[in-house]
């Protein structure tokens, strides 16, 4: 066949005047000789079905026959081809018997009027398929067979399908051209096609770079913006453009896709676009086939920009003007992830591709892959194939986590090809020090305050605290441990050591294309988000201890303390922030008096134990006792809040346990000015370096006997309780505690009494006698201390023990107080259906309930939402919140202008309104799983139990702003 035909064909059927591409033209005409098998590889929307519907209407008299993966694929196809008055048609099961009758009658036929004849893997193995495939041979009247999709046929393929692999067997002994197509092989897909469909061995390939310059890429991280939804959403409104294109027909404005990963997330994802103003819809296969066409179809004809979709979305989708494909959650692998993103910029203008990377997310995807891979077992083929989902998805990580070059080079490097020439088409490439800054930040973030989520999600940390050997052999004396159970802590420990430290070394290493990663640049990049003191100087001042470990230790510290405090301490001063400042005056403590790690772990092992102790025996630990709290600094509304609550608590104002409203806004009135968040830093940054400051004073000053000291808890409280002054007083000793003296300068003289180097070869034979005795003087000092210590702690034992008692009736009384939040929970549950929609079959009620349709089922179904917002659980809870109220509940007053106070509600009202408020968030997938979110429900409901409703939604409000997806390590 001439060109000239060729090319009057492509204009006459398809009214093109040219081809889109050389290659494409190469290819069109190569396939019309019909001399060889040939096998098209080219990028998503290239034009690759006029490859094979081109030469199909040229060759009059035959028929072309098409294996395709989807009817709905076929569909569309069909009705482009049918639009150009192309004779095309599909056998299927979907076609009723007079169709199917009338369509092998017209192939029978000696002069048949379908030219197209499309028809799924599944059909051609039916017998029907068979006698007429055989019918066509013998009459000669087969122009090709054609694979689209040809990938499927490839166990390594994405979308592998058992039913492709058998096509190659209506090839034996056959003499017709096969024609494969797809946009995505490698060489190992590439090289299953050519067997699996025993591709001739003069095949020809045509195939070009799979790089689509067109189109930018780049990955945001939704745990670091504000406001994911938001940032979606403009930019959304910076693709579209709509004012610019608004003298547009509609189809021919621009549109996009957002592919979710879930059926749930398509629908909670359209509600909030919309709500935010973005026509949105959403398609899934849980949605019925008339409801799933309509949302196509109006997105298609560009009634609506923007549909939200499972990835069953888009195979066959031919819209030239999707401007932007998001990918909200990880794609899947790289081949699927080009396919899917590939659907933006077909018409070649400029487009998006955009990955809002989660990594929660992104682990419960790698949880189920390795999983799948586990569940393979024995089965070789099933195990391969899941091993190359895995690679894929870890390929798809390392995109996201450690970027280290163009975006693009994911696809060439996976297909095969020399890296393309990108410049200015993907984040990297345009900044890359930005890139890297950002997921820097992403990983410091997820590493340290998401330590489960991360690699060694797996390993247990519970135990990680012990301290090793000493330490937990000092926690079993105290808890009478296995020896067993002390040697599978010490190996857990050991385990999620190594296993956070390969993990932190792999990341940065990675990003720094493998070069080593000193331990300093780990600390600082740590630093920036720890709350330990002397970050900075961690690993200088004890080789081998490193920030998330003192960080780790220090959040140990806290969980004992406030316990601790909260157990034993009556009428409490300290606030829970007051509580970690004390945890980190103590691990500041430890750290500075320890010189090696051991010393360190078991240091702070020990301290762990005896707070355990001190609780178990109702004592408030001395640190608490003696703790001296820094006022906040009015700084910030929270500060201010903080301290009016604390001096309330200071002048015993317990009966009124809200915020007086007067009070809080005559301070805010007072608050000095909101500063920018540049001055806070600024602040921040330049704030005395208090740390620094004591870690030289450690070196420089004389030594205090702190091995003593740290063994004695009555001077260490003693110690705690005031300034080294203090101690000068206590031990009658004003030369050795010289503030301002360096040991170095002054060695005789400064040298103290209780000096940390006994054997230190400077002291004269009379300051070793004065040490001594101010060793015993100091020990008697301290056994008495002690004995009044005991004595006053003795006496004030009962009234302890009724405490306890009080203390387990209060537990008690509050665990009824849990059981019934968990009972609301459940009705909870069940009245935010709608939106949870727990169960997996309730997708297709899930969709009904939120959205409209015009059909007579929808209107019953909006009357009955009708009905039911007359009761909405919001509603609910305030009824049942109001129903249980006593009639002089302050609510009540203040409800009727009668009350100025603020009310108070009960505990279970309060889980209820916090399990109200958290629950949008649950249906939003943004909790880890159903137990976490029952926990952070518990959590806040006892957080919040002096606080009013107004507190309590702001809390909440604050704490969901603040945390994008709440796992088990997100903290309150
Ligand atoms: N010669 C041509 N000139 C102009 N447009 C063309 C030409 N050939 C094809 N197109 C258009 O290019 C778009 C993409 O074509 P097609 O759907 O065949 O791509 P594809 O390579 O099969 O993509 P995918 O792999 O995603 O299915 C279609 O809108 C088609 O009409």
């Amino acid at each position: 066949m001439d060109e000239a035909t060729i090319q009057a064909g492509l204009k006459r059927y398809f009214k093109f005047n040219e081809f889109k591409s050389e290659l494409q033209k190469r290819a069109v005409t190569e396939i019309c000789q019909r001399k060889h098998d040939v096998l098209v590889s080219m990028p998503t929307g290239s034009g690759k079905s006029l490859c094979y519907q081109l030469p199909a209407v040229l060759h009059e008299g035959k028929i072309t026959i098409i294996f395709s993966p989807l009817l709905a694929l076929i569909k569309d196809q069909i009705d482009h081809l049918i639009a150009l008055r192309i004779r095309a048609a599909s056998l299927n099961s979907k076609i009723s018997n007079t169709e199917r009758e009338a369509l092998i009658a017209d192939l029978k036929s000696t002069s048949p009027n379908t030219r197209i004849l499309y028809v799924t893997p599944e059909q051609a193995a039916t017998p029907t398929f068979k006698a007429l495939y055989q019918n066509l041979l013998n009459f000669n009247k087969i122009a090709y067979l054609v694979v689209d999709e040809a990938h499927c046929v490839s166990e390594w393929g994405h979308d592998f399908r058992p039913q492709y692999q058998k096509l190659g067997e209506l090839r034996d002994n056959v003499d017709v051209p096969c024609i494969a197509l797809t946009a995505t092989a490698n060489a190992e897909v590439t090289k299953d096609i050519i067997s699996s469909l025993r591709l001739a061995k003069g095949y020809k390939l045509f195939k070009t770079s799979c790089f689509r310059s067109n189109l930018f890429y780049d990955v945001y991280f939704p745990n670091m913006l504000e406001d994911s939804f938001k940032h979606l959403k403009d930019f959304i409104s910076e693709c579209l453009d709509e004012q610019g294109e608004k003298d547009l027909p509609k189809d021919q404005k621009s549109c996009g896709i957002v592919y979710c990963r879930t059926r749930e997330q398509t629908e909670v994802l359209m509600e909030r676009l919309n709500k935010m103003g973005v026509r949105t819809l959403c398609y899934h296969a849980g949605l019925k086939t008339m409801e799933r066409t309509t949302f196509q179809e109006k997105w298609q004809n560009g009634d609506v920009p923007v549909i939200c979709a499972t990835i069953s979305f888009g195979m066959g989708v031919d819209k030239a003007t999707v401007r932007f494909v998001v990918h909200w959650g990880s794609p899947k692998e790289p081949a699927s992830f080009y396919q899917e993103s590939g659907r933006a910029g077909r018409d070649g203008k400029p487009s998006r591709c955009r990955v809002y990377y989660n990594r929660s997310d992104s682990k419960a995807i790698e949880f189920h892959l390795m999983q799948d891979l586990a569940r393979a077992g024995s089965k070789e083929n099933k195990k391969k194939r899941m091993e190359q989902t895995v690679k894929g998805f870890k390929k798809i990580l390392e995109f996201c986590e450690n970027p280290t070059e163009c975006r693009h080079r994911l696809f060439s490097n996976h297909f095969g090809e020399p890296p393309p020439k990108c410049i200015d088409k993907c984040d990297f490439c345009v900044d890359k020090k930005k890139v890297q800054e950002m997921v820097e930040q992403f990983l410091t973030k997820s590493i340290q305050f998401n330590t489960k989520a991360t690699t060694y999600s797996e390993t247990d940390f519970t135990d990680m605290y012990g301290g090793g050997r000493l330490g937990i052999s000092q926690e079993q004396e105290s808890y009478e441990d296995s020896d067993e159970e002390r040697h599978s802590a010490f190996e857990r420990e050991k385990e999620a050591k190594k296993a956070a430290n390969d993990f932190i070394h792999k990341q940065f290493a990675l990003r720094r294309n493998q070069q080593e990663v000193s331990q300093e640049t780990v600390e600082k990049l740590f630093s920036k988000h720890c709350r330990v003191k002397a970050a900075s100087s961690t690993s200088t001042k004890i080789k081998g201890l490193t920030l998330p470990t003192r960080e780790q230790y220090l959040t140990r510290l806290v969980d004992v303390l406030s316990v601790n405090y909260t157990e034993c301490q009556e009428e409490p001063t300290l606030d829970k922030q007051d509580v970690e400042d004390c945890a980190v005056d103590v691990e500041y403590e430890i750290f500075t008096v320890n010189t090696n790690m051991t010393m360190y772990r078991s240091a702070m092992a020990k301290m762990i134990c005896n707070i355990k102790k001190c609780t178990a025996d109702q004592f408030v630990y001395e640190s608490l006792l003696t703790f001296d709290p820094k006022p906040a600094k009015n700084e910030t509304l929270s500060d201010l809040f903080r301290n009016i609550k604390k001096e309330q608590q200071l002048k015993k104002l317990d009966t009124v346990e809200s915020v007086d409203t007067e009070e809080l806004l005559t301070k805010v009135a007072s608050f000095p000015i909101f500063q920018t968040a540049r001055q806070v830093l600024h602040q921040q940054n330049s704030k005395p370096t208090d740390s620094q400051t004591k870690i030289r004073e450690f070196f420089q000053k004389p030594k205090t006997d702190y091995i003593n000291l740290r063994d004695n808890p009555t001077e260490n409280m003693l110690r705690n309780a005031g300034n080294r002054k203090d101690l000068k007083s206590l031990f009658g000793d004003e030369e050795s505690d010289d503030e301002n003296a360096s040991a170095e300068e002054k060695p005789s003289l400064k040298t103290p009494p209780y000096s940390w180097n006994s054997d230190d070869s400077n002291h004269s034979e009379k300051n070793n006698h004065k040490i001594i005795e101010e060793n015993d003087k100091r020990r008697r000092k301290s056994t008495e201390e002690q004995q009044e210590f005991v004595e006053e702690k003795r006496k004030t034992h009962h009234h302890r023990s009724d405490h306890k008692k009080k203390k387990k009736e209060e537990r008690s009384h509050e665990e009824a107080n849990v059981k019934d939040l968990e009972s609301l929970l459940e009705s909870e549950q069940e009245k935010y259906k709608e939106v949870i929609d727990l169960s997996e079959g309730n997708e297709e009620k899930s969709w009904k309930r939120s959205h409209s349709t015009d059909r007579d089922e929808d209107k019953k179904r909006q009357k009955d939402n009708q009905q039911k917002r007359n009761h909405s659980p919001e509603e609910e809870i305030q009824k049942s919140i109001i129903a249980h109220r006593p009639v002089d509940n302050p609510v009540i007053k203040s409800q009727n202008g009668e009350g100025s106070r603020k009310p108070r509600l009960k505990k279970a009202e309060i889980g209820g309104l916090v399990v109200k408020l958290l629950t949008p968030a649950y249906a939003e997938k943004r909790f880890e799983s159903r137990e976490v979110f029952k926990t952070f429900a518990r959590n806040i409901s006892h957080a919040l139990a002096d606080k009013d409703e107004q507190e309590i939604k702001e809390y909440v409000r604050k704490f969901l702003g603040r945390n994008g997806e709440i796992t088990s390590q997100t903290t309150l």
